[in-house]
């Protein structure tokens, strides 16, 4: 049978980066978890179904984290003053070791799923740790929770504090085991993780180059992110044309869904390199200014035609909120333009595609409301931030800028609701 859900209210969302589909006061319906269609007057079909009327409030797509690290939440804020390679010594590795403990894992992946969904992220992309029974505690929270995700146990095998990196055959066979108790899974699903190319052998790559064929698995890892391990990369990998050719070589790059943090200091090659293989970039504006790392040439990617989202990259990124992501990828573009004056800055109405149908691209069709989008929704109540002045756009904007958790009154995932 069918399961129809109506909303009436202020709906907002976008097909293309440049532009924001405004509609006032409509009716938006829901067959099984799908949108099936906006209208101004509901049509007569759907005359004696109830509708959840949400009156002036804004009607948005949830938000889509393509790439934050569950086990690194207990850090948000700190180490701040380092650069990505000290940062992981100083403070990451000492903290995921903790996950060992399912007890402690379960009791942050809680409250890490918690925040996720109250700030209105209803689909991320996440590193759990190195821990596989850890990394279990963590799809069975986000299952209960309702959210949609792709979850990955950390792949390493070198270069890292014995205390936290595996050998390669338990590092694969505990990837295997998750993907074989998740894989079938309708929200939350396993991802293929190496940490980065650093801190895995050549034939851990191999191996999880062969998981991701075998079982048709997405793949995430980060990619040229800061200028020494770029050099790091350089080292390891002579035989390598590139930083990006190193996964490519063990079909980590494309071959399945492939989602690659950063990507900040691509050169021609590797750009070509993820247009050809489709890989999408997670652009982590807060991580890329706390850790220092660099501004990526976003406006330039975009241009060349690359598939982009935003990520909050926890704890790189010190907000789980993602409309802090718009906000500091519209500020970043900014600084960048200053240096670059080819390149115009973002709008916000792009950063608003890159949180939403950006990053949910990974997902199959999800990020808008566009017929046939699996209906992940916010409802947004903005009196506190004055809303009866502005038009639409503008309430869209403020609460982008200046709104959070307080201001999210409701929360749909495939149609359900979720968080109350
Ligand atoms: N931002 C970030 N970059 C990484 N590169 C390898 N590991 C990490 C991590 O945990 N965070």
């Amino acid at each position: 049978m069918e399961k129809i859900l109506i909303l009436k209210g202020n709906i907002l969302f976008t097909k293309i980066p440049e532009r924001l589909e405004v509609y006032q006061h409509h009716y938006l319906v829901v067959i099984n978890g799908k949108v099936a269609g906006i209208y101004p007057v509901l049509p007569p079909k759907y005359e004696n179904c109830p509708v959840e009327d949400y009156g002036d409030r804004l009607i948005i797509p949830g938000f889509v984290d393509l790439h934050l690290h569950a086990a690194q939440f207990p850090q948000c804020g700190m180490g701040m003053t380092k650069q990505l390679l000290q940062w992981l010594n100083d403070y990451t590795f000492d903290l995921e070791k903790q996950f060992q403990d399912e007890n402690f894992a379960r009791e942050v992946y809680q409250r890490f799923a918690d925040q996720l969904i109250a700030h209105g992220t209803l689909r991320a992309c996440i590193f759990a740790s190195t821990s596989t029974k850890g990394t279990e505690v963590l799809f069975d929270v986000l299952k209960e929770k309702g959210i949609g995700a792709y979850v990955g146990k950390v792949n390493m095998d070198r270069n890292a504090p014995d205390f936290i990196i595996e050998t390669t055959e338990d590092s694969i066979a505990g990837t295997e085991y998750l993907i074989e108790k998740y894989r079938h899974e309708r929200l939350v699903k396993p991802i293929i993780t190496p940490r980065f190319a650093p801190t895995s052998s050549r034939e851990l790559l191999e191996q999880l180059g062969g998981l991701a064929l075998k079982y048709h698995l997405p793949v995430q890892s980060h990619l040229s992110e800061n200028r020494d391990e770029i050099n790091w990369v350089r080292q390891l990998f002579p035989e390598a044309r590139n930083y990006a050719d190193v996964y490519h070589r063990y079909a980590l790059f494309g071959q399945t869904p492939t989602v690659m943090a950063h990507g900040i200091y691509l050169d021609r090659e590797e750009i070509d390199l993820v247009k050809r293989n489709g890989v999408i970039l997670a652009h982590c504006p807060d991580s890329n200014l706390n850790v220092q790392s660099g501004i990526m040439p976003l406006r330039k990617y975009l241009n060349e035609g690359l598939t982009l989202g935003l990520g909050s990259d926890i704890a790189g990124g010190h907000k789980i909120a993602l409309n802090e992501a718009v906000v500091r990828a519209v500020q970043l573009s900014k600084l960048f333009s200053l240096d670059h004056p080819e390149y115009q800055p973002l709008s916000v109405p792009e950063a608003f595609y890159l949180a939403t149908k950006g990053g949910g691209a990974l997902f199959g069709r999800t990020g808008s409301f566009e017929e046939g989008y699996a209906f992940d929704a916010l409802v947004i109540e903005d009196d506190s931030l004055t809303a009866g002045r502005y038009c639409l756009a503008d309430r869209l904007e403020r609460f982008l800028y200046i709104g959070d958790d307080r201001n999210i009154c409701a929360r749909f995932v495939e149609g359900e609701k979720i968080g109350d």
